[in-house]
């Protein structure tokens, strides 16, 4: 029973919907592959990385009534084959099972027992097939006591788990928790990653994530429009060029910053523009933060607010501006977001706009990208609840409705269109979660939008690129300063 993995497009960045999966396959075998032939492919790719994964112990394998628990019966039989001692645990009865998992459970001849929480204190490893991208309702009873006790054992170091497709409880959609979950040291899933293994507290839980190819058919209409895609360079290198000969300071973009109440973070925001590439960064600041802005920057422009920014941004060729940051929330602010927003220059929308348009429609204006991170984004779309409807449906119905790009910031950074692309930003370091962090972000996305990149893009590759930053710093603490540096 072992068949050969085809090879299959690149899906490495497309992220699918469990009904947008469901579709895939539907359509695989469509054209003429079995389900039961993709059971098997499913099944034996992810033992094959339990197997590489761990060392051979004592096996428990949970399995549910679904083609998650048929993929279960897959694993157990091969690590079987490998001489691991495997037990079956089956939630309800073998002869409940239908269609590709009956016919999975029927190739089993190993031990099997009923789905009890008692099996987990004699194992080493759990393979966690429960649900997938069938689940439908909060785990509970037996499956809930057995993910719960398989967790204890887990957290003192008793038990590895292995999960199948997603860890059971996790929603593949939206990464959220429907009663209880296990975290899995593994997780194994198929075609591509879905949202769920990139959003928290979903991502959390699975662990390393690996991809198998289960031979789906690239013209499976779902891969032409995935509901995200993972933030990775492919989406804008083509558009980001390095500066060329026929460059001078205006090609790569005059960056202006519109400054407040809190200076400092006007200067991350300019100091992480300059090191994102823009040819030229301008801060304009009340009067008296000036000197304070200037001080230890004198590659930067600072000077106080103009009285005609319109008049200002086209003498002086401005390319983006970035409002928001450290801006506070008086008159004064409110005065200058509107101007900005008048100039009609892509624009990037941060921290105090979104306190000053809180529930209410913002102005017309250029192309913009918001940046608001949890309570921000909960302050300006207060009927949009991002816990119920789940972050990629939740950002791009703000996108949608607002018209602009929407980058939902936090540990699974969320960016989407108004036309509706998606992208999540994978892998984060929580070292990110300081002050500051985001005024080195918003800095960086009026570079790239200075620099040419459109809205959607800007927000992807500033994310990208403010993650790589902080990865490379590494460290316990990071300093937004440093980070500002290290774009
Ligand atoms: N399709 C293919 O070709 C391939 C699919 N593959 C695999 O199939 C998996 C999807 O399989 P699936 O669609 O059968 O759903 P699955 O996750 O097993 O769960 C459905 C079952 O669980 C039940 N149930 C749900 N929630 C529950 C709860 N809280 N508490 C209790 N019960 C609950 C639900 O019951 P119902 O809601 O119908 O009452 C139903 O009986 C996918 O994740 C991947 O592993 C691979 O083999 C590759 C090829
Ligand atoms: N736990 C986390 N893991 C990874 N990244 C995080 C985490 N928490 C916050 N971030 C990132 O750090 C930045 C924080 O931005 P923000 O909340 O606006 O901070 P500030 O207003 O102090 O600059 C964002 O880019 C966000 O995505
Ligand atoms: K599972």
């Amino acid at each position: 029973m072992t068949l050969p993995i085809d090879t299959g497009p690149t899906t490495r960045d497309a992220l699918l919907t469990c009904e947008q999966m469901a579709a895939c396959d539907r359509f695989t075998i469509d054209n003429g592959t079995t389900g039961f032939t993709l059971m098997l492919r499913a099944g034996q790719g992810a033992a094959r990385h339990i197997r590489r994964a761990f060392r051979p112990g004592r096996v428990l394998v949970a399995c549910g009534p679904g083609n998650n628990g048929g993929d279960g019966f897959v694993i157990a039989r091969d690590l079987r084959e490998h001489g691991w001692d495997v037990t079956v645990a089956l939630l309800g009865a073998v002869s409940s099972l239908k269609g590709d998992a009956a016919e999975a459970a029927a190739h089993w001849d190993g031990p099997m027992a009923a789905l009890s929480a008692e099996l987990v204190g004699s194992a080493d490893i759990l393979v966690d097939a429960l649900f997938g991208a069938g689940l439908t309702r909060p785990v509970e009873g037996a499956a809930a006591e057995l993910l719960a006790r398989a967790a204890g054992r887990a957290a003192s170091g008793r038990l590895k788990v292995a999960a199948v497709d997603v860890p059971s409880g996790v929603h593949g959609d939206t990464g959220q928790v429907l009663g209880t979950a296990c975290p899995a040291d593994l997780t194994v899933t198929f075609h591509c990653r879905k949202p769920g293994h990139l959003l928290q507290p979903g991502a959390e839980l699975c662990g390393g994530v690996r991809v198998v190819d289960i031979g789906i058919d690239p013209a499976a209409p779902a891969m032409a429009s995935p509901a995200a895609r993972v933030i990775a360079p492919a989406l804008w290198q083509d558009r980001l060029l390095p500066a060329g000969p026929a460059d001078h300071k205006y090609t790569r973009g005059h960056v202006l910053v519109l400054g407040g109440a809190m200076p400092g973070a006007a200067r991350l925001a300019a100091r992480s523009a300059r090191r994102m590439g823009a040819g030229l960064v301008t801060v304009c600041t009340p009067e008296e933060a000036v000197p304070l802005v200037a001080g230890d920057a004198p590659g930067l422009i600072v000077q106080d607010i103009p009285y005609d920014l319109g008049a200002f941004v086209s003498a002086r060729k401005v390319a983006a501006i970035v409002v928001g940051p450290g801006l506070g929330t008086g008159a004064y602010a409110w005065r200058l977001v509107e101007a900005a927003l008048a100039c009609t220059l892509p624009i990037v929308l941060d921290a105090d706009v979104f306190s000053l348009f809180a529930g209410r429609r913002l102005p017309d204006g250029g192309p913009a990208v918001l940046t608001p991170h949890g309570g921000e984004f909960g302050r300006l779309f207060p009927k949009i609840d991002v816990r119920e409807s789940g972050r990629v449906a939740a950002v791009s119905r703000a996108a949608e409705q607002c018209g602009h790009t929407v980058l939902l910031k936090g540990p699974d950074s969320t960016v989407a269109a108004p036309d509706g692309r998606c992208a999540l930003l994978d892998g984060a370091p929580a070292t990110l979660a300081t002050g500051g962090t985001g005024d080195v972000l918003a800095g960086a996305v009026a570079a790239l939008l200075g620099r040419g990149l459109p809205p959607f893009e800007a927000a992807c590759a500033g994310a990208w690129f403010h993650r790589e930053a902080a990865r490379r710093l590494g460290g316990t603490a990071l300093l937004a300063e440093d980070l500002a540096d290290a774009l």
